[in-house]
């Protein structure tokens, strides 16, 4: 990375150049949907790892196939150029995925992990695994020994345990007993929203490493209750308490490679977030890498950001580093009150108020 500063003040450069980022978890919807957002990913990053829940969930590498080609469909549209953007495809693991179906995923070079949604833990999880040591066997073994990574939504669905502690109380009941029967098996832990999970990624032996979004950087629980209820604030796994929040920033700017960027962005129409049973997901395509370069700059390591948003990640995947740089300037603009999405309007996170970095068109 390369900073200068020719008016700023020392230590705050006014221009930053980083190597194009790359999403590694990524909601990229279908139809309508797709064609409103996927411009905004592709305009920022150079890959994104496409999540599989869709409805019905892509469950095959036929259907991922057939996905990604509407992306690249939406993408004509949006007039952005097909070589500027790579959607990695994923297969949603179900108790019946079988060994066959990861080798033909592997051997189609365009489907690049499976995801494992606990059923039931999160938006679009109904068909998600009940029986993962079990019923999945076949198929993690096929993973481990294709090195095919298997991403991880980390948290317990039983109704006893607290909706705060499902991410810690995970590690223990999936995460470590997972790993111990899979040793070889390349783990991401998406989406790590406690000090309990970046530890364990931090300390924990074998092919490991966590995505971080840019609002749970940013934000602890309180901010889906300052001066009443905040729907688009709302998301799975849920904001935690601000401990939390400072072991997820200790993390991300550690300079761990195990520590990559996933914005989770995750669109839902504005209709069904300020709803009286509101969607998960925050929307942050739009102003990711600002949202990031910004909790980078509170912490006082903007220099740590290209390795977190655009080298770890692709480095844990196998996949190339991205060569073009793109430039951050240090210029205040409003994140916009709503965004066109299909017949409705999708709300980004943090919609009317200032950011302090502009990605350079
Ligand atoms: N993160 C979310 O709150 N929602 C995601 C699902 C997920 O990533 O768990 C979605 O698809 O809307
Ligand atoms: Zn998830
Ligand atoms: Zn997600």
């Amino acid at each position: 990375m390369e900073t200068s500063s020719p008016s700023a003040a020392a230590d705050t450069p006014a221009r930053l150049y980083i190597l194009r980022p790359d999403d590694w978890h990524l909601h990229l919807r279908d139809g309508d949907a797709l064609e409103a957002v996927v411009g905004h990913t592709a305009r920022q990053f150079a890959r994104a790892i496409v999540m599989p829940n869709l409805r019905p969930p892509v469950t095959t590498t036929e259907q991922a196939l057939a996905y990604r080609a509407r992306i690249m469909a939406a993408l004509a549209k949006t007039g952005i150029a097909a070589d500027r953007f790579t959607p990695l495809m994923t297969l949603y693991l179900t108790d019946n995925t079988p060994a066959d179906e990861i080798v033909r995923a592997h051997a189609s070079g365009m489907v690049h992990a499976v995801k494992l949604y606990p059923a039931g833990a999160t938006t679009n999880s109904d068909a998600g695994v009940t029986d993962l040591l079990g019923r999945c066997a076949p198929a993690l073994q096929a993973m481990e020994k294709v090195g095919m990574p298997l991403l991880v939504h980390g948290e317990v669905t039983d109704s006893d345990i607290d909706l705060f502690d499902r991410e810690k109380v995970f590690i223990d009941r999936v995460m470590i007993p997972l790993r111990k029967a899979f040793p070889g098996l390349k783990v991401v832990f998406e989406h790590i929203t406690t000090a309990d999970a970046a530890h364990y990624v931090r300390d924990a032996e074998g092919p490991i490493g966590a995505t971080i979004t840019a609002h749970h950087l940013l934000y602890n629980r309180n901010a889906l209750f300052i001066g009443g209820v905040r729907p688009h604030w709302y998301c799975l796994p849920v904001l935690k308490r601000e401990t939390h929040r400072q072991a997820l920033v200790e993390a991300a700017v550690s300079g761990s490679p195990r520590f990559f960027l996933g914005t989770d962005s995750a669109p839902h129409a504005r209709g069904l977030k300020e709803h009286a049973c509101g969607c998960a997901g925050c929307y942050t395509a739009l102003h990711a890498i600002e949202l990031y370069a910004q909790a980078f700059d509170l912490a006082g390591k903007l220099d740590k950001l290209e390795g977190f948003a655009s080298l770890f990640g692709a480095d844990f995947y196998g996949l190339p580093r991205s060569t073009e740089k793109v430039t951050l300037v240090r210029e205040d603009w409003t994140i916009p009150a709503e965004l066109p999405y299909g017949a409705t309007t999708v709300v980004p996170l943090a919609a009317g108020e200032s950011l302090p970095w502009r990605l350079e068109a």
